[in-house]
């Protein structure tokens, strides 16, 4: 049984692939926040901008076996009118690793869909994922050490440890390096720092929320 918030079509917004087609699909539940408010202050993950709890988002349900939900992200898919082409799925959350597994993967394989996660990387990473992003928390155990994407949303320590932080994956077996703005009421100075670090560090690249500048989902 997987439990998905929601499920849409839409633009990737964010990183390498920003701008590409991709069916989101958002599971619940996430290891690092429980999701509710009265909880926020006390978890790990304090800043997240998104609602992971229930199945009750546009798309979302209860999907008793994997061929269940990969035909309804094929639907998805479809119902952009768009070909069999460039399938391209995106398993974002709340925390995708705490339900994604090789059933549902081999389904969607089978669909010639293309497979990217968006994970904090807490998590081991099952086999056959064809892009894994990972978006590391501070006060976390980071175990995904090695991906094709890190992005790092900024500010998550001090600014004095941002640097040294931003060294140490640097030396990490990350292909490409994005640094991301905190969205909420501080996002204008988080994006000017993130600006300012892109240009002193290159190894880094900027990663706009562009579905949020341009409002889609
Ligand atoms: C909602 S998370 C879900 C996937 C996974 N749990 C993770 O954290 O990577 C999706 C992406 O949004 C980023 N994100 C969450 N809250 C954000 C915020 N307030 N501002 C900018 N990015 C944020 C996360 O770091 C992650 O890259
Ligand atoms: N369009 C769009 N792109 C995204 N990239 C990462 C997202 C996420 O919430 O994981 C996201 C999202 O929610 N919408
Ligand atoms: S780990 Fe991801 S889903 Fe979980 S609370 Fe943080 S940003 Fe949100
Ligand atoms: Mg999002």
């Amino acid at each position: 049984m997987y439990t998905v918030k929601e499920l849409f079509p839409t633009l990737q917004g964010e990183g390498a692939h920003a701008g590409r087609a991709a069916i989101f699909c958002r599971f619940a539940g996430c290891n690092l926040w429980s999701g509710r408010e009265e909880d926020r202050a006390s978890a790990i993950c304090q800043f997240c901008d998104t609602d992971f709890v229930g199945s009750d988002g546009i798309g979302g349900g209860k999907f008793d076996n994997a061929a269940l939900l990969a035909d309804a992200i094929e639907a998805s898919w479809a119902s952009t009118s768009a070909g069999p082409q460039q399938r391209y799925v995106v398993f974002t959350g709340g925390e995708p690793l705490l339900q994604l597994d090789s059933l549902l993967i081999e389904a969607l394989h089978a669909k010639q869909f293309s497979i990217a996660i968006e994970t904090n990387g807490t998590i081991k990473v099952p086999k056959g994922v064809d892009w894994v992003c990972v978006s590391p928390k501070a006060g976390s155990n980071l175990i995904v050490l090695q991906a094709d994407e890190i992005k790092l949303v900024i500010p998550q320590l001090g600014h004095d440890s941002i640097e040294r932080l931003l060294a140490r994956f640097e030396g990490m077996d990350y292909r490409n390096r994005f640094l991301q703005a905190m969205d909420g009421p501080q996002l204008k100075e988080n994006m000017a720092l993130a600006v300012s670090l892109c240009q002193k560090r290159p190894l880094w690249r900027l990663s706009v929320q562009t579905h949020k500048v341009i409002g889609i989902r």
